[in-house]
């Protein structure tokens, strides 16, 4: 067994969004998803298991976390050590280029990154669909990550069927340019944000039924390589999860005012002739689907608005890979 691995994993973003849980521990989603892997935001993590440790130890950029994620890190472990009949304790070290907690879903690559090193730390040798339903059970996002291009995560019927599955490689000029409206941690988690919209929001049914059907539409636009249609059910389906949590009790929502100039600005790009769609996950930032060929067009609009360091652009992802020293 190598007991030790280093992984990327990079983010994604979802133009179908998971937005609620039916089953809270096994983390399986209501409705299935379907995101874009973005090549400029991932995480790289290395997983060392040692017999000389007397537990985990968890490093975050650097720093040792405390308590609290170092928990939640080997809660997560305990998975793989279940599947390699194992109690070796690990150091955990993971560098994201993901400005974290942002609403640029860095849970998504940050446990599809573990996943993938852990896995092969262990020498478990869990095929990408295995491994993407235990990466699930780390952050639901987490479970696209494996993959790169447009990927979909299959609602599944149970935690073995609940995976994930590469549609496209997306290499027909799509970009995506992001908006980092604010890089502060949200006060709303998207997983207590999804609870409380599946709880309590009258609108949250008709969200699953419309996300059924997106999710179908999405999928055979993305097969036409018809760009318009797929920023079309992209930029409606984010609208309407946001619609969800206006209904919720508490109602709340992630927008600030800077989220609304970056929509105005898109929709001011598509009157002048340059399609370009947004979607938001939980947070402010806007993600702008676009054209990989006008990417720096659109970026020089946002320019009026935004400082340069707020607008990254990037191409799309590749799924998990190992690094070697
Ligand atoms: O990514 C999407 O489909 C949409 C969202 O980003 C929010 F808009 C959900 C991300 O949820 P996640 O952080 O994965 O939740 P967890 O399973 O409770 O950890």
């Amino acid at each position: 067994m190598p007991n030790k691995a280093c992984v990327r994993a990079h983010t994604n973003i979802a133009l179908i969004k998971y937005w609620g849980k039916r089953d809270e521990t096994n983390f399986l989603p209501m409705n299935s998803s379907l995101s874009l892997t973005l090549d400029k935001l991932y995480t790289d993590t290395m997983v060392v298991f040692d017999e000389a440790l007397p537990q985990d130890f968890f490093y975050l950029n650097g720093e040792q976390q405390g308590e609290k994620e170092t928990q939640k890190i080997s809660k997560f472990l305990d998975l793989f050590r279940a599947e390699k009949k194992t109690a070796l304790r690990a150091r955990v070290e993971s560098i994201n280029h993901v400005p974290t907690a942002a609403g640029l879903a860095s849970s998504a690559s940050a446990f599809a990154a573990l996943a993938g090193a852990a896995n092969l730390a262990l020498g478990l040798d869990l095929d990408p669909q295995r491994l993407s339903t235990f990466a699930r059970r780390g952050s639901g996002s987490a479970t696209r990550s494996i993959y790169g291009g447009f990927v979909e995560w299959d609602m599944g019927t149970c935690s073995d069927d609940s995976f994930a599955v590469p549609v496209d490689d997306a290499g027909w000029d799509i970009g995506m340019v992001i908006v980092a409206v604010n890089q502060k941690a949200k006060e709303v988690s998207s997983r207590i944000g999804m609870k409380r919209t599946v709880e309590t929001s009258p609108f949250y049914p008709a969200w699953v039924e419309s996300a059924k059907k997106d999710i179908l539409d999405i999928k055979a636009a993305i097969a036409a390589k018809d760009f318009i249609r797929l920023g079309e059910i992209t930029e409606a389906n984010g609208m309407k999860m946001h619609g969800t949590m206006l209904g919720a009790e508490p109602p709340f929502s992630y927008w600030e005012p800077d989220s609304i100039v970056a929509i105005k600005t898109a929709q001011a790009l598509r009157k002048q002739g340059i399609p370009c769609y947004v979607t938001m996950d939980a947070g402010p930032n806007v993600k702008v689907l676009c054209r990989l060929s006008q990417a720096e067009t659109i970026k020089a609009a946002f320019l009026e608005h935004f400082t340069e360091d707020k607008l990254i652009i990037t191409k799309p992802g590749k799924g998990i890979r190992e690094l070697t020293e």
